[in-house]
């Protein structure tokens, strides 16, 4: 038998809590199946310091863990379990340079609007740790999404609480979409014939052409896929429909992925910002450009810089504000108590996740009241707001899904290779003049160009042959194991998709497919039919792009489940090896907060229990590594007992939390190793142990109740203090020894 080595990734917020309390007992049971864990640091906090380690004095420097997992994930063998981490907005990465700063790192600040070329190369520097730096990098397989069966069985058998009914009649809730001149309308793509060196050009309408992106190395076969958002179309989109939702008497609501599509999306937050507060914009014109307010970082920043004001600019302004929210329509609410709207901070509403809550909401957001109210959902491009209208238009006809019935649907993603539907940043352009942005060859000669305005925003984006074909085998080799129909959601009257089907087209005669029942349907027509079949308990397959892979693995496991973080999430990696992501969420800023307020965390780590079972397997696959499989099964029967005893966190204060679940977890564990008789030795070893956690299980219970209920001090936010962390999420004395003398 080889050593394994299993890496675990420290994240922020709550999953990093919930790892405080997790990995020590991973660390201590997996060292009796000779697996070592290596923690390695890619929280937001960690990538800052990593990136300028120069900027640090030698004690304090932080190995650069992403790059290393870089090359990891490009290597046969690498077995890692990837937490949720923060996909930071500029707010964000701020807020965790303060922080850091303030523990004494000399870190430098963020230039957000650069003046020097010394302050232009630093944003540059910042651009690795900003959006969604992590995922594109460690994602190098396609997703494999889907419940573990004896998560959906448990689901089925004790359906969560969570949906609201759908009003019979009467719900104006609708999304709403720009109807021309934005990305769906505007694409182009084509398959690239040779590998070539590309550069995109702006060429103004009068004068000299501009760089925007030099030595794009294109490969052969590749779809290359180019793009535009007329930003007048967008603004005068969002004005026609505040008219809408004040005349539906219904919250507005904006529905982006400003963290991930971090150049892009945050701009056109920012014109939605801009078009609410027009009157007030056309009013303090200079006031506000001299304060540099961005409103792309919400309104948020512009209630921050008035404050430098003098008092009475200051109040007249604040009034004036407070006028526009009185006249324009009411904006769904984050958080009412503390009056934060949808429109505060580009990462407080993330699609994925907010759409699905309006669905399982029946049709409603929060409103300043904090009560439920129908939303007019704003989703300016078309490329996927009509299928959420489509779940939007079953629920109106057939009332609210049924959790206890519902067939399952599982996701193949396409996302190995960036697969650039997404992480598209680093060709994300705005326009700086109106002209046109051409993609040209190393012969100058013109691949594809888009006409565009000053401001339009412009996006390229590839999608390498080699992910494709291995999505389509992994497409293939799902719906044989399951029995499933397998759905591929690819609209042909979208130039992307158009391609896309060519290529899916060619490569599934390359499989044998005799018997399995596979589909191609535009993403409406793909909606509708896995909806049928979900009312009528029937399980299907989701093949998709990189997108919808994020939207439909929060949607269907939020209904189905009560919240994505139950998914199992599995990468196999292209060159061997498997990347085992916990659940499909979010890190979960609200479960923090509710933990440094009352010392209750509500984050459910069903994921990673889940995610380290595939992982055991791997590494007993890749090693010969016996032990790792014994130890892998004897986890996921704990796990199916976890949940028929109910041991999930609860919500509420002083009742079961993330602690005290993994306890369970650690006690259910060690009895089925203690239990099992293929392995003398780990018997002997275990059976001691799963006695003591017995015996004691109403002294850590009673523990790890008895450490909710006050305000809790982890030293920081972004970067806490370990020590501090460790003693509240490791409060029971009697456990700990049991755990650590392993
Ligand atoms: N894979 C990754 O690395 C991902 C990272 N992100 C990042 O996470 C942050 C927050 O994103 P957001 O989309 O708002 O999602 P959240 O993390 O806030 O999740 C949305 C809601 O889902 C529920 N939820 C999610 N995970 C769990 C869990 N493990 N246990 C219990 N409930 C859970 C919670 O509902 P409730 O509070 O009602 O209980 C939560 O508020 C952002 O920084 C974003 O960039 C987002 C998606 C994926
Ligand atoms: O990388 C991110 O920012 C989010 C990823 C995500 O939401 C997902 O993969 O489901
Ligand atoms: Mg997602």
């Amino acid at each position: 038998m080889k050593p394994s080595s299993i890496i675990w990734t420290k994240t922020d917020e709550a999953p990093a809590l919930a790892s405080a309390s997790l990995l020590p007992i991973v660390r201590s049971f997996l060292k009796h199946a000779g697996i070592d864990i290596e923690e390695y640091d890619i929280s937001l906090a960690g990538r800052i310091l990593a990136n300028f380690a120069d900027f640090l004095p030698d004690d304090r420097e932080m190995p650069d863990y992403l790059a290393r997992l870089e090359e990891l994930v490009q290597q046969p063998g690498t077995n890692v379990i990837k937490l949720p981490n923060i996909s930071a907005s500029v707010p964000q990465l701020t807020a965790a340079i303060k922080e850091l700063q303030n523990k004494g790192y000399p870190v430098p600040d963020y230039p957000e609007a650069p003046q020097t070329p010394e302050e232009e190369k630093l944003k540059q520097r910042f651009s690795k740790v900003l959006g969604s730096a992590v995922n594109p990098v460690l994602r190098e397989g396609n997703a494999d999404r889907r419940a573990a069966a004896s998560v959906k069985a448990f689901a089925l058998k004790n359906p969560h609480k969570m949906m609201k009914p759908w009003p019979e009649t009467g719900s104006v809730t609708q999304v709403v979409h720009m109807t021309e001149k934005d990305f769906f309308g505007s694409e182009k793509s084509v398959v690239q014939g040779k590998a070539c060196t590309a550069r995109i050009e702006f060429h103004p309408e009068a004068g000299e052409a501009i760089v925007l992106k030099n030595r794009l190395d294109l490969n052969e076969d590749e779809v290359l896929d180019t793009s535009v958002m007329n930003v007048q179309a967008l603004r005068d989109f969002y004005a026609s429909q505040l008219d809408v939702a004040k005349g539906k008497k219904a919250l507005l609501s904006l529905h982006l992925k400003a963290t991930m599509m971090k150049v892009s999306d945050p701009i056109m937050f920012g014109h939605c910002v801009a078009v609410f507060f027009k009157d007030l914009l056309d009013k303090h014109p200079k006031t506000l450009e001299d304060l540099e307010v961005n409103l792309n970082n919400g309104i948020a920043d512009l209630l921050e810089k008035i404050e430098r004001l003098p008092e009475a600019l200051k109040n007249g302004i604040i009034a004036e504000i407070k006028a526009t929210f009185e006249s324009q329509p009411d904006l769904a609410m984050v958080d009412s108590d503390k009056g934060i709207t949808n429109l505060h901070r580009p990462n407080n509403v993330i699609i994925d996740a907010s759409m699905p809550n309006i669905i399982r909401d029946g049709g409603k957001m929060w409103n300043k009241e904090g009560k439920l109210q129908d939303t007019i959902a704003v989703i300016p491009d078309r490329s996927y707001a009509t299928m959420y209208q489509m779940v939007i238009e079953d629920c109106k006809a057939h009332g609210q899904f049924d959790p206890a019935t519902m067939g399952n649907v599982s996701n193949v993603g396409l996302m190995a290779k960036k697969a650039e539907e997404y992480g598209s940043h680093d060709k994300t352009f705005v326009a700086p003049g109106d002209g046109v942005i051409k993609l040209m060859d190393d012969q100058n000669n013109c691949i594809m160009a888009q006409t565009v305005e000053t401001g339009d925003i412009f996006r390229m984006c590839r999608t390498q042959d080699e992910a494709i074909r291995d999505w389509v085998k992994l497409g293939i080799a799902r719906a044989r194991a399951t029995g499933a129909p397998a759905v591929f959601w690819l609209n042909p009257e979208r130039a992307h998709d158009a391609r896309i089907i060519e290529k899916v087209n060619a490569y599934l005669p390359l499989h044998d497919t005799g018997g399995l029942d596979i589909h191609i349907m535009t993403p409406d027509e793909a909606m509708q039919f896995t909806l049928g079949r979900v009312r009528e308990g029937k399980d299907t397959i989701s093949v998709t792009g990189n997108i919808l892979r994020d939207y439909l693995t929060d949607l269907f496991p939020i209904l189905e489940l009560g919240t994505s973080s139950r998914m199992l999430s599995i990468v196999p990696l292209l060159k061997g090896g498997g990347l085992f992501e916990t659940g499909a969420g979010g890190s979960a800023p609200k479960h923090v907060q509710q933990f440094l307020e009352e010392g209750h965390l509500r984050w459910d780590s069903l994921g990673e229990y889940c995610a380290l079972v595939p992982s055991l397997e791997l590494a007993a696959k890749m090693d010969g590594n016996a032990k790792a499989a014994l130890f892998g099964r004897a986890l996921d029967h704990a796990i199916g007992i976890y949940l028929e005893n109910g041991k999930s966190p609860s919500r509420k204060v002083k009742e079961i939390d993330n602690r005290g679940a993994t306890f369970y977890i650690a006690l259910y564990w060690a009895k089925q190793l203690a239990a099992q008789d293929e392995d003398k030795v780990v018997k002997d070893i275990f059976s001691p142990v799963a006695k003591a956690l017995h015996e004691n299980e109403a002294a850590i219970a009673e523990d790890l109740l008895a450490a909710q209920g006050g305000k809790v001090d982890i030293g920081g936010y972004y970067y806490p203090d370990p020590a501090m962390t460790d003693k509240h999420m490791r409060p029971s004395p009697v456990f700990n020894q049991i755990v650590d003398r392993l």
